[in-house]
This record gives C-alpha cells, sequence and structure tokens, in this order.
C-alpha cells in the first residue's frame, strides 16, 4: 500500500528493496566444490552463472562441471542419449567464468558467495562489491558456520542480505537452509525462497544461530565421533560402519569429514570453542588439529582420516 511505501521510503529503504526479486543473473564467488556445485545447478535450471575464483587453475577444473553433469544426465535421459548430451552443451552454455568479481557483480540479481570459512575474507568482498552491484541486488553467504550479521555487516545492503546454506555433493542434496538476520526484510528471505525451489531444493527458514539447523547437530555428533575414537572405543571403520547400518545415515562420520574437508571442520570448530569456551560439544579435536596440519584435508588432497585413491 501508499502508507507502507512512505513508511519503507521514511526508513530510507529504497523502493527497489520492497519489491520481490526474480533471480536469473547469479553472481558466484568462489569456485571450489560448493561454488560449481551451486553453478551447475543454477545453470541446469535456466539461470546465466557467472562463477568467480581468483585461482585460474579452479576456474579450468570448475568446467569439469561437465562430469556431474553427465552423471545427472545419465539417470534423467536413460532412454535419449543425444538429448541428454544437448541438455548438457544447453547448461555448460548458462555458465560463464571470470576472476574479476567487480565486473561480475555489475549486472548480477543476486552475488552468492562460497569462498573460504573465514570472516575478515567473506568481509572484504562484500564489502567490495556493495560499492558496484546495483542497488536490487540480493547478497548471500553459503557460510556453514559464521553468522550471516556478521559478513552482512561489512555492507550496506542489511536488507537485501541473507544466508543461502547448500549441502554438498550440491547436486544431489535436496536442502538449502534460508537464513534471515534480523534486518533481512521479508522480500529478500521470499526471493531466497522462491530462487531455492526454482533450483528444484527444499527451502527450510532459519534463524541466524550458529550451525543454523544441520550443521548445529552434524558438527557435535562428528566432534563425539573423533573423541569416542581418541578414547579407543571404537575404531574408525566400526564407528563409520556403526553409523551407517545403525542409524541410517549415507556416510559414517569419518568418511562424510573426509568428503567435506578437514580444513572447513577446523575452522567451524575453532570459531565456535573461541566463541563459545564452556560447551564441551565444540572443545578443540586433537586428532583433526594434527591432520590438517599435516596437510590432510580429506578427499580433496588424497588423505584425511582415510587414504583416498
Ligand atoms: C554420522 C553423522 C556425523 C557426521 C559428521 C560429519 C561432519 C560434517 C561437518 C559439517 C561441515 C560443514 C558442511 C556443511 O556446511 C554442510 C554439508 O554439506 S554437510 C554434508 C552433507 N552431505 C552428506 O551428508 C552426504 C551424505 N552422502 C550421500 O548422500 C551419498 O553418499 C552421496 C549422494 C554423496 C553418494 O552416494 P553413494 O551411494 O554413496 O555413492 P554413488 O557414487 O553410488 O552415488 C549415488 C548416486 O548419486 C550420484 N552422484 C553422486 N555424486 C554426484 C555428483 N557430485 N553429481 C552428480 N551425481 C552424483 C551418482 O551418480 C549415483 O547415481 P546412480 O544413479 O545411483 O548411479
Ligand atoms: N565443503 C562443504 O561440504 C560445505 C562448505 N560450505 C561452505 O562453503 C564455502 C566454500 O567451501 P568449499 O567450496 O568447500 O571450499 P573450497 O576450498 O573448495 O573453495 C573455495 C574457493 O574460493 C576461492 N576463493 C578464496 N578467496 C576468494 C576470493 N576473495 N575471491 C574469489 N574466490 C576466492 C578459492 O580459490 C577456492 O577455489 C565455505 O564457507 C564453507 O564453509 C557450505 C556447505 C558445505
Amino acid at each position: 500500500s501508499m502508507a507502507f511505501l512512505t513508511r519503507q521510503l521514511c526508513r530510507g529503504v529504497s523502493t527497489s528493496a520492497v519489491r520481490n526479486v526474480v533471480i536469473k543473473n547469479v553472481t558466484i564467488i568462489g569456485g571450489g566444490q560448493m561454488g560449481a556445485g551451486i553453478a551447475q545447478v543454477a545453470a541446469a535450471t535456466g539461470h546465466r552463472v557467472t562463477l568467480v575464483d581468483t585461482e585460474d587453475d579452479v576456474l579450468k577444473k570448475a568446467k569439469g562441471i561437465e562430469g556431474s553433469l553427465k552423471r545427472v544426465v545419465k539417470k534423467k535421459f536413460a532412454d535419449n542419449p543425444q538429448a541428454g548430451e544437448e541438455f548438457i552443451q544447453k547448461v555448460l552454455q548458462n555458465v560463464s567464468t571470470s576472476t574479476d568479481s567487480v565486473s561480475a557483480a555489475q549486472s548480477s540479481d543476486l552475488v552468492l558467495e562460497a569462498i573460504v570459512e573465514n570472516l575478515k575474507v567473506k568481509q572484504d568482498i562484500f564489502g567490495q562489491l556493495d560499492k558496484v552491484a546495483p542497488e536490487h541486488t540480493i547478497f548471500a553467504s553459503n557460510t556453514s558456520s559464521l553468522p550471516i550479521t556478521d559478513i552482512a555487516s561489512a555492507t550496506n545492503r542489511l536488507d537485501r542480505f541473507g544466508g543461502l546454506h547448500f549441502f554438498n555433493p550440491v547436486p544431489m542434496m535436496k536442502l538449502v537452509e534460508v537464513i534471515a538476520t534480523s534486518a533481512t526484510s521479508k522480500e529478500t528471505f521470499d526471493s531466497l525462497l522462491d530462487f531455492s525451489r526454482v533450483l528444484g531444493k527444499t527451502p527450510v527458514s532459519c534463524k541466524d544461530t550458529p550451525g543454523f539447523i544441520v550443521n548445529r547437530l552434524l558438527v557435535p555428533c562428528l566432534a563425539e565421533a573423533v573423541r569416542l575414537y581418541e578414547r579407543g572405543h571404537g575404531s574408525k571403520e566400526d564407528i563409520d560402519i556403526a553409523m551407517k547400518l545403525g542409524a541410517g545415515y549415507p556416510m559414517g562420520p569419518f568418511e562424510l569429514a573426509d568428503f567435506v574437508g578437514l580444513d572447513t571442520i577446523k575452522f567451524i570448530l575453532d570459531g565456535w570453542s573461541e566463541k563459545y569456551p564452556s560447551n564441551p560439544l565444540f572443545a578443540p579435536i586433537d586428532l583433526l588439529n594434527k591432520l590438517v596440519a599435516e596437510g590432510k584435508l580429506g578427499k580433496k588432497t588424497g588423505e584425511g582420516f582415510y587414504k583416498h585413491k
């Protein structure tokens, strides 16, 4: 209504911010395992995607989205391989890559960040892009554990900032956690929910609390599994078998930790143990710290809790 618009204008909120944004052009910052996966799914659902990374090598590998698409197409187009091949080409045409985040952000409806789990680095990039992105552009972070409020504080678009947390591997995992801070507007939140649905995912609404829903439960579970192993109360293999066959998880805690990346898990636990020193569930884990110090980060480096071919 007019009264609502006037109120928004008085509060210094622009009119473009009170409309839902239909997201078509997406810039993804960070072309690692999450960024590439999100780029693939967004491109496959008709969005124009620009994938940005500081490393040219990463962007060349992210072109390997093709490998994952082939796995998807094998099932989806089982009866028509020719149509499958055409689908892959169409999806790949929707993805361009760049090392220049500033020019990428200038023509996007959504800037989604999936870079290293470090508050300062995330604030730096968003602070920079806030100055060049169009007024209507929504910013979102795929952070696993950092407060969205803290990341958003580097910008002047608090009402157009939210969390959009995907799960690994993105093409397979159906969930997206959509996070509203106390400043996220309803229009922004609804736009992010709609975007998640258009991607074929199921969104859940989360508050800006540590680990949102999934990681608040998964990370303590992993930490307890490592402590159980350190006490000598079970082998890694038996703990993994137990959680798969006894609790129905597709991967055991050690397998999943190697899959996610031990560096990411260490960033999460270090952050939480510093912030909540009295919570024993978040206490540092010697074995995790040792493996990370040795560069054993899991599947991506060939070794973590297990050796990988
Ligand atoms: C025990 C609980 C304690 C856990 C502690 C863990 C700690 C975690 C800390 C969290 C850190 C923060 C991370 C974060 O923020 C959030 C996360 O992402 S948490 C991780 C969430 N992910 C999972 O939990 C994954 C669980 N695993 C699975 O669902 C399956 O194992 C998986 C789908 C990955 C693979 O399936 P699997 O049967 O094991 O292997 P297959 O190779 O046979 O694949 C099956 C099927 O899927 C297709 N596929 C697999 N990967 C891809 C891909 N990248 N792209 C496309 N398609 C893929 C594959 O082709 C197969 O298709 P078929 O038709 O069946 O052949
Ligand atoms: N690994 C996982 O299972 C999940 C991770 N996340 C979160 O997603 C984010 C990314 O995680 P991953 O993809 O696993 O990491 P990754 O290490 O695979 O990829 C991060 C990429 O960001 C790039 N990068 C770093 N700084 C940059 C900058 N300033 N500009 C552009 N690119 C930059 C790096 O070169 C690297 O390629 C983290 O915040 C993590 O917590 C969220 C869900 C699941």
